[in-house]
Order: structure tokens, then C-alpha cells, then sequence
């Protein structure tokens, strides 16, 4: 199956008045047609500026100092020019972002949002907001109501539906969600995961879902990458990567799923916190957070190992892995 997105080597770097912050480093990733990518890793670990990279639109003074950044025909979109890229965005790829509520425009009614999208891109503005229907249907939405409603007169969750449909508006091939749930309620957070699952199946669209919260991810994905530093650290398919985390701050971050019964004693976490980007080892970027690092962690960047399981991961524990990890993440999930 043909690659609907493929990231070779993309590296984005900030320069400040103490150096340059290396925010994203050599991240290399392939989504097909019909699946679901997720990114998941604590705040600061990169997530959201790997997906400003792929709109080429890296917040100043941000750059990217290296990589590619190709869709389906092949050509690389941090080479085009800027028409071309408004073009592309909303038809090829569209966006999803955490508070996209917050980017609806509060003083047009969401039909006219639709019209602004249909003139921009020169489609038939009657034919979309057939299409705005419908798709808002498939969100569990009163499309009369939603259509003729102002965003103040709706829900979060109702936006964030909303935000949702309209990114699927002119069927793109990939639609890449920045912590979509993350401002929701428990409730909405459930609604917007089933749809995005309806809309994966029906559609068959590619998803980059980005998250720091790993607890949803394997409801939504096929695969998952754990960032951490701007780095990737571990990859490969969800079921594998939740039920059998190598790389120990993976371990960690499903350790601190907290608890659904029980005592929350038993939500272990990870020490430390997100570590400084101009400060980091010269080995692994977790060494300092690592309860199991060794010497040679600090000194020694780890290899790309790639397990029996089509996992793989940058740890210089991957090689001596034995029972004794993966059993105390199955304790861990006897818990929660
Ligand atoms: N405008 C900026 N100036 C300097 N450094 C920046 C800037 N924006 C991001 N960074 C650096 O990039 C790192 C990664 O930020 P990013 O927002 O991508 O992380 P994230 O994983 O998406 O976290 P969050 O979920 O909190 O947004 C930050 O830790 C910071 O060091």
C-alpha cells in the first residue's frame, strides 16, 4: 500500500539567547492510506512542532534545518511555494488542533465558515454544505442547528465536532488531530474518540494523532511513536507497544495511567522532569530520568534495535530485555 505521508529525517531547531533548543530530531515516519498514526510523549517532548513542520509553518523563530516532508505525489512540501501550500492544505492534509474550538471564527455562523472554505478553494458552495451536513450527521450533530448556530451557542465537544468536519470537508487524504481531546470533558473525550474511529472506518482517511496522554491512544491508532527530547525512542504497532513497553520511559508513561479502581498508589509515574534540550547526555536523552540507565546510557547514543514483535526502540536495555519488564507491566495492568 502506497505511503499517504513520509517524514525522512525532519529536524527543527529554535534558536534563543542561550543557543539553539534542537526541538525535533531526525524524526522519520510513513502513514498508509486508511491508517492511524499516533505520537505520544509528555509536554515539551516535540509532538506539536513535528506537526507545524509538516504545514512547513514552524512558529518564528523556529526553522527546519533538515528533512522532507512528501505526500502522496511524491513531491517534497517544504520545497513549495506558498499558493501551492494553501492549496494543499484542507484538500490533501488538514488539521486538528487542541483548542480548535478556540480557531472556528466566533463571528460567523458555521455555515458561512463552510462558504469561506468553498470560495477559498473554489468549490460549489451549495455542494459543501451538503457535504458539511452530511459529515456533521456522522458527528452525531443537529446539522440545522449546528449550520445556523454561532460557535458561542455550542458545546466544546460540539465545536470540537464541529472543528472535526470541517478539517474532512474537502477530503483529504490525512487529517492530523494536535490533542484533540485534551480541553474535552471524560464524556465529549469518549463521543470524539468513537467518531474518529467511525469516520477512519467509513472514510478509510489516514490519522496523525498526536496526544500526550496514552491512555487513548490505543483506542484510535494502528501504531504508535513515543517521543521524548524531540527524539523517537520507541515505535511500532499499539497492541505491542501498551502491553510490552521496551524502552523504560514508555514503561513509565503507562505506569502513570492512573488507576480506574483501586488506589491510585499504584500510578508509579516517572521521576524527574522533561529534561532541558540544551542540556542533554551525549548517550541517551532519558539517562538522567532512567531507573534502569547503566553507565554506558549517559555516554553512548543507543541503537535502533527492532524486535521479534515488530517493535522497535532506542534503549541499550532492547538487547537484554527478559520477562522481568514485561512482567511488571502486566502488574501494572492487573490495576487500572
Ligand atoms: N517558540 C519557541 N521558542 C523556543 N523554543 C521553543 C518554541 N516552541 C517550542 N520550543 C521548544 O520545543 C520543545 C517542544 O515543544 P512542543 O510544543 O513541540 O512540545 P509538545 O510535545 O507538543 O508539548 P505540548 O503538548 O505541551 O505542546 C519545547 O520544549 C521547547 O523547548
Amino acid at each position: 500500500m502506497e505511503n499517504v505521508l513520509d517524514v525522512q529525517n525532519l529536524s527543527i531547531e529554535f534558536p534563543t539567547e542561550t543557543g539553539v533548543v534542537r526541538a525535533v530530531k531526525n524524526v522519520s515516519f510513513q502513514i498508509k492510506k486508511g491508517e492511524s498514526l499516533g505520537i505520544v510523549g509528555e509536554s515539551g517532548s516535540g509532538k506539536s512542532t513535528v506537526a507545524f513542520g509538516l504545514f512547513n509553518s514552524v512558529p518564528d523563530p523556529g526553522r527546519i534545518s533538515s528533512g522532507s516532508v512528501r505526500f502522496l505525489d511524491g513531491r517534497n512540501f517544504l520545497k513549495v511555494n506558498t499558493e501551492e501550500r494553501r492549496r494543499f492544505y484542507w484538500e490533501h492534509i488538514s488539521m486538528v488542533f487542541q483548542a480548535s474550538q478556540n480557531t472556528l471564527n466566533p463571528l460567523l455562523r458555521i455555515r458561512r465558515q463552510v462558504d469561506d472554505i468553498a470560495e477559498a478553494h473554489q468549490f460549489n458552495k451549495k455542494k459543501l454544505r451538503q457535504k458539511a451536513q452530511s459529515l456533521f450527521e456522522m458527528m452525531y450533530l443537529d446539522t440545522d442547528r449546528v449550520m445556523n448556530a454561532y460557535p458561542h451557542e455550542l458545546s466544546g465537544g460540539m465545536k470540537q465536532r464541529v472543528s472535526i468536519g470541517l478539517a474532512l470537508l474537502l477530503d483529504p487524504e490525512i487529517v492530523v488531530l494536535d490533542e484533540p481531546t485534551t480541553a474535552l470533558d471524560v464524556i465529549s473525550q469518549g463521543s470524539v474518540l468513537k467518531i474518529l474511529n467511525g469516520i477512519r472506518k467509513e472514510l478509510n482517511i489516514s490519522l496523525l494523532f498526536i496526544t500526550h496522554d496514552i491512555s487513548v491512544i490505543s483506542e484510535v491508532v494502528d501504531s504508535v511513536m513515543v517521543m521524548y527530547a524531540g527524539q523517537v525512542i520507541e515505535r511500532g504497532p499499539v497492541n505491542q507497544v501498551m502491553s510490552s513497553p521496551t524502552h523504560p520511559y514508555t514503561l513509565g508513561l503507562i505506569r502513570s495511567i492512573p488507576p480506574l479502581v483501586g488506589d491510585v498508589k499504584n500510578t508509579k509515574g516517572i521521576s524527574g522532569s522533561a529534561v532541558q534540550l540544551d542540556l542533554l547526555p551525549k548517550g541517551c536523552p532519558f539517562y538522567s530520568r532512567c531507573d534502569m540507565r547503566m553507565t554506558k546510557c549517559s555516554e553512548i547514543p543507543p541503537p535502533w534495535v527492532t524486535l521479534d514483535n515488530n517493535v522497535s526502540v532506542a534503549c541499550h536495555l532492547a538487547k537484554n530485555e527478559g520477562g522481568d519488564k514485561n512482567d511488571r507491566t502486566q502488574e501494572h495492568f492487573k490495576t487500572i
